[in-house]
């Protein structure tokens, strides 16, 4: 009866702004000369758009249902219930109303593909003017069509390659290792924490080369304040959150534009008649100056002399610095996340730590002495990698992405209008029964039977899926590597997690170590590297 009433809603809104639109057509034609005929079509029609929009409600004016959206997701206890109500009244594709646009969430695996793979064509990304002027308008996340094309495919590359992530391997296990020496047996530590200082050492590196050092800290420091302004209200006057959030990110561009200013006094440049060499640094940076400067000299040549007398770039530095600054986030608090997560879980499931502490030890005495990269760490640790499938279905880091339909959408018989939002939300996937048995409980093992894959969109999907899928991966494996082999530990404080508008751990996971592994009989399988032979022998000699 409920839902009844509330798809008449919806049906009488629709009626009745259609019906104002023929009403107004009527009016302002000459002499009312409109036939009657345009006016039964617009009736018609808007019958027609009725009968197919999902079901659901719009809640109330202006504010929508976007308060019993967040407050739904800022609960610990219940964090599903918006999405459980609207399911059980609507089924899996629902219309709502969330922050100032009529919505269609979709909890079916099918149509979130169909979104996904439609972008750029159907649908597009679709942010508040707030969060473009945080982001940057030349953000990955901001752009469309060939410019998204060619950076997404520039970073995903680069990512992809076998250079960057064995480059990469050495600096996580350094960076895991000086985080560790400081955890000994009877302390307690914040392990939400320990993973940000680590991953945001590797984010700095991968982006921008930076060792740790006082740019890194400084840079750390800016991109605190700097995401804060993210969930705040968004007005830019003094004294504000959002103010300081603008001032954060542009002192964090100025401190990237430091970094290529030093990188271009130092470059030997291309002149392919003296034969230079090219130095392209193994990095975010270096991959998106070079692909700048190729797209710059091309547009030159076609330019011709006209070209010469315009500043016209095809590719600004803005669109650089933004880049750098938006991948700051998912390279951080996402993947610090996982790390956390996945700890909490195995912490709480005893026979999934044994066995990933089983499989980890096996691994570091197969490989002993040997030479590894990043391939064992991705392909050698089976079970280690069907613990962070779970933690990322489990743990839904990224809920699921918002897109605006360019044109009226028809998609399992019902319409998404041109110009609403639509959710695909992945954690409506993930945690449903029908597709996963037990879907509230972590279950690695899930991971070793056939699972369809088609169901798990963790990193996304389309033209937009995570290009640093494999860093995140590496970054978690290396992590739960060296933790597992090393430390035994019981969870402190009981932690508890809240999902809007980021997957957060309200206590940063405290963890009391119990025990520190003497490393005596434990060979590094990095031991080639400089750094970790100090600190092996360190550890040897204890
Ligand atoms: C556990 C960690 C991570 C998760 C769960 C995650 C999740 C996602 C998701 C869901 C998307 C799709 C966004 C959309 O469709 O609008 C995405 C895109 C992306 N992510 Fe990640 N990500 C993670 C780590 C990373 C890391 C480490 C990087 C690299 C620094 C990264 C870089 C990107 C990029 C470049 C895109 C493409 C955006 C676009 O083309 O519009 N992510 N990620």
């Amino acid at each position: 009866m409920n839902s009844h009433l509330m798809m008449a809603s919806i049906a009488d809104f629709i009626g009745i702004a259609v019906l104002l639109v023929g009403l107004f057509a009527l009016m302002s034609s000459h002499y009312m000369r409109a036939p009657l005929k345009s006016i039964a079509e617009y009736i018609r029609k808007a019958k027609r758009m009725q009968n197919s929009i999902p079901p659901g409600s719009f809640g109330l004016p202006l504010i929508g249902e976007s308060m019993q959206f967040i407050s739904s997701y800022r609960s610990s206890v219940c964090p599903d219930t918006f999405i459980a109500e609207r399911r059980l009244r609507f089924g899996r594709i629902f219309t709502t109303h969330l922050f100032g646009k009529p919505t269609v969430i979709s909890l079916d695996a099918e149509v979130n593909r169909f979104i996904l793979n439609s972008d750029g064509r159907l649908f597009m990304p679709d942010y508040p003017t707030s969060l473009k002027q945080l982001w940057g308008k030349w953000a990955i996340l901001m752009l469309e069509g060939s410019f998204h094309k060619r950076i997404h495919g520039v970073v995903a590359t680069l990512f992809k390659s076998d250079d960057l992530k064995d480059h990469l391997l050495r600096h996580i296990e350094d960076f895991i290792q000086q985080a560790m020496e400081s955890w000994n047996t009877n302390s307690t530590i914040y392990l939400e924490e320990e993973a940000k200082k680590i991953s945001f050492q590797v984010t700095a590196k991968v982006l921008v080369g930076l060792d740790p050092g006082a740019t890194t800290v400084a840079l750390r420091t800016e991109f605190h304040k700097f995401i804060a302004g993210v969930v705040s209200v968004p007005i830019n006057l003094p004294g504000t959150t959002f103010y300081s959030s603008l001032q954060s990110r542009a002192r964090m561009v100025q401190m990237i534009k430091g970094i290529i200013e030093e990188r271009e006094g130092n470059a030997r440049h291309t002149d392919r008649e003296q034969k230079h060499v090219v130095k392209v640094h193994l990095d975010v940076l270096g991959v998106l100056l070079e692909e700048r400067r190729l797209m710059n000299s091309k547009e030159r040549e076609e330019g011709g002399e006209r070209e010469e007398v315009t500043t016209t770039e095809a590719m600004p530095l803005d669109a650089i610095t933004d880049n750098i600054v938006s991948f700051f986030f998912p390279a951080e608090d996402s993947v610090a996340m996982l790390m956390s997560l996945a700890v909490k879980y195995v912490s709480e499931c005893p026979r999934a730590l044994l066995q990933l502490r089983e499989e980890n030890l096996n691994f570091v005495d197969k490989y002993k002495g040997e030479k590894m990269n990043s391939r064992h760490y991705l392909m050698q640790l089976p079970f280690t990698h069907c613990v962070l499938n779970e933690t990322l279905r489990l743990g839904n880091i990224v809920k699921g992405v918002i897109r605006k339909a360019l044109v009226d959408v028809h998609v399992k018989g019902f319409l998404i209008p041109k110009g609403w939002a639509v959710f695909p939300f992945f954690r409506g996937v993930h945690l449903d029964e029908a597709i996963y048995e037990d879907a509230d409980q972590f279950n690695p093992w899930r991971w070793q039977e056939k699972v369809a894959l088609s169901h798990y969109t963790p990193f996304g999907g389309g033209p937009r899926y995570c290009a640093g899928l494999d860093i995140a991966r590496l970054e978690a494996a290396v992590f739960l590597h060296h933790l597992v082999t090393r430390y035994e530990w019981e969870l402190g404080e009981r932690d508890t997690l809240t999902h809007f508008p980021f997957v957060k751990l309200a206590k940063r996971l405290p963890i009391n170590i119990i025990h520190k592994q003497n490393c005596k009989n434990q060979s590094f399988p990095t031991l080639y590297n400089p750094t970790l032979q100090a600190i092996h022998v360190m550890y040897a000699r204890v």
